[in-house]
């Protein structure tokens, strides 16, 4: 029986935050030169916590707020693990160690983590990153040898054991560490047979690991599934139950805004420059998302688009495009599924299932919020409110990482209050000063908001669904064609990031200059106070360089510039192309 000692909060509180260094964790000094290069320095409080104990055997179940460094408190001790056990790990048939997460993209994020760690420390490690869509030959090849370190997904998994890639006596010989990353999600992500289709197979001796950032059932039904071992030690974070899951450096704000005037308010935001960039916007539609693209357009706004039906190369590439900088607004839908959006989705898909129009397919195993690291993303724009509390946990915790500052925004509207409220009550009404807290957005006034609307609803209007439907479908055909070469591409030129513009525009026509520039006589002093301040403070961060994209243009070289070879619309190519994009599509819908 599995015993539980929950950390007292006190017990972390208690270090001194400034003393605690990498070295006093006691981890190897590869490894902190590695952390160092990558400009990491001290640990976060959970790796505080975390690593120690981890380091001396023990099952942790790691409960911490999202951005506060979960990865690295388990991977670093994984890692110093098997630097040590390396010679042994030679004799072995399976992998020493399995991290399990619910994404494709996750399960990227945290490989090419590992990959970079082991690369700096110059060990001899080898880890490989499966999915199940990979052919079983792939699969054995990739297993061969064999790697010391698998991450994956739980399905992957199961299909290397019922394939034979994996032989169960060989994972009870060799497997000495588990982690089931963003714990919390993956039994939301349908992967409990999955699991338990491992679980006969985990070693006794086997160190289990659970990282989540919000607690559930789906956490304790885990917690009795994988662990062994006697002590079972549950971090939670310091302070109050809300900081537990939202960072305190996340300044919340909401407002009270119709259904049709969301999009005049986004307009107001990002135009009056009212919230610091780089901005996430979500929202629970991929067609909202489209709609928002097109209307921010046409008052010059550029901005990229991330979704489920997107192929996984585009996907991968939009992130890192947006990880690097390369443009400042991204509007994502989020992977909530309920049962609506499913049915829109499947409507307005079979609405472009004609010949013209390869098939979208929704991706199930797409995360675009959960556990996703994005870089730098100071706002988070709930466009859409998302359809739960944990919803909104996940989407608020894609800004405030580590140690960094960020802010959201949620338009609320009439029909949305049932979860706004509670959220709200989520989050407590307490008065604490330092306790996070959902307030009115004010920088915003009405009268600034009015002085737009004129132009904001024409151009709305001109946003029509078939606009929608028809640049959805353009950016699809697209994205397929440009995926299979960017993935050409990528094999032959590992380090090309910035190659494709994916915030390019989608409508034919330029904005019209006056839609681009807002007349300083249409703002009140309370709205240009604001935004100076963001600009101000953006100017502080050295976040103020406009001429960013030009400087990236210079460096590009013609002859390595993809889009020289990459046409998108080619019509010589096009037919072939879209046939493979087609056969990419048909392969959606299976896990990874
Ligand atoms: N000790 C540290 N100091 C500074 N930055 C850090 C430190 N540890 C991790 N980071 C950075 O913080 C960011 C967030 O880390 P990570 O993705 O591990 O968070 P997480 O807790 O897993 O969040 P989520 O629950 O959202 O997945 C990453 O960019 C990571 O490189």
């Amino acid at each position: 029986m599995a015993e539980t000692m929950e950390m007292p909060p006190k017990e972390i509180e208690s270090e001194d935050e400034d003393d605690q260094t990498f070295e006093n964790l006691g981890l190897d000094g590869r490894l902190i030169r590695a952390l160092n290069k990558k400009k990491i320095l001290k640990p976060t409080p959970i790796q505080r916590v975390a690593i120690p104990l981890i380091l001396e055997g023990k099952d942790v179940v790691a409960r911490a707020k999202t951005g506060s460094g979960k990865t690295f408190a388990y991977l670093l001790p994984l890692l110093q693990k098997l630097f040590s056990a390396s010679e042994e790990s030679k004799k072995k048939l399976a992998p020493s160690a399995i991290v399990l997460v619910p994404t494709r993209e996750l399960s990227q994020q945290v490989y090419k983590e590992v990959r970079s760690l082991i690369e700096l420390c110059r060990v001899p490690l080898k880890v490989v990153q499966l999915t199940s869509k990979m052919p079983t030959s792939d699969l054995r090849t990739a297993l061969a040898g064999p790697p010391e370190i698998l991450v994956s997904t739980p399905a992957c998994v199961k299909k290397c054991l019922s394939d034979g890639v994996l032989q169960p006596t060989s994972i009870d010989n060799s497997l000495e560490m588990l982690v089931l990353d963003e714990a919390d999600l993956l039994l939301s992500y349908g992967y409990e047979e999955d699991i338990k289709a491992l679980t006969p197979h985990i070693p006794k001796r086997c160190q289990s690991l659970l990282m989540s950032a919000t607690s559930s059932d789906d956490v304790e039904k885990l917690k009795k599934l994988i662990l062994h071992n006697s002590y079972i030690l549950t971090l939670p974070e310091v302070g109050d139950i809300t900081d537990e899951v939202i960072p305190k450096n996340v300044e919340q704000s909401w407002i009270s805004c119709t259904a049709r005037d969301k999009l005049l308010y986004i307009l107001a935001l990002l135009k009056l420059e009212l919230v610091q960039k780089k901005v996430l916007i979500f929202t629970n539609t991929i067609d909202t998302s489209f709609r928002i693209k097109l209307y921010l357009e046409k008052f010059g706004i550029r901005s990229a688009v991330l979704n489920s039906e997107l192929p996984q190369n585009s996907r991968i590439h939009i992130l890192e495009e947006f990880n690097a900088g390369l443009f400042d607004y991204l509007i994502a839908t989020d992977d909530s599924k309920t049962k609506e959006n499913e049915d829109n989705e499947k409507k307005n898909i079979e609405s472009r299932n004609s010949k013209k129009h390869p098939k979208p397919e929704a991706d199930s195993e797409f995360g675009v919020v959960r556990g996703i690291d994005f870089k730098n993303v100071h706002t988070v724009l709930n466009f859409d409110m998302p359809q739960s509390v944990e919803g909104y946990v996940h989407r608020i915790g894609r800004t405030g990482r580590a140690y960094s500052t960020g802010a959201s925004v949620s338009l609320v509207s009439p029909d949305e209050m049932r979860v706004f409220e509670e959220i709200k009550s989520f989050l407590g009404d307490d008065e604490k000063s330092d306790s996070n807290k959902l307030v009115p957005f004010t920088s915003l006034t009405k009268n600034a908001v009015e002085s737009l609307r004129y132009r904001a609803e024409d151009v709305a209007k001109s946003v029509t669904k078939i606009a929608v439907r028809e640049s959805r479908a353009q950016d699809l055909r697209n994205e397929i064609l440009n995926s299979e070469k960017l993935k050409a591409h990528f094999e032959a030129n590992q380090k090309d990031l910035d190659l494709l513009k994916h915030d390019k525009v989608l409508s034919k026509k330029p904005p019209a200059p006056h839609l681009r520039d807002v007349p300083d006589y249409l703002l009140d002093a309370t709205t240009k106070e604001a935004s100076k301040r963001v600009k101000l403070a953006r100017a502080a961060m050295g976040n103020s360089n406009p001429g960013r994209r030009h400087g990236f243009k210079k460096k590009f070289k013609k002859d390595k510039d993809p889009l020289k070879s990459l046409s998108a619309q080619g019509p010589k190519k096009g037919k072939r192309d879209r046939k493979d994009g087609n056969d990419n599509h048909k392969q959606k819908r299976q896990k990874t």
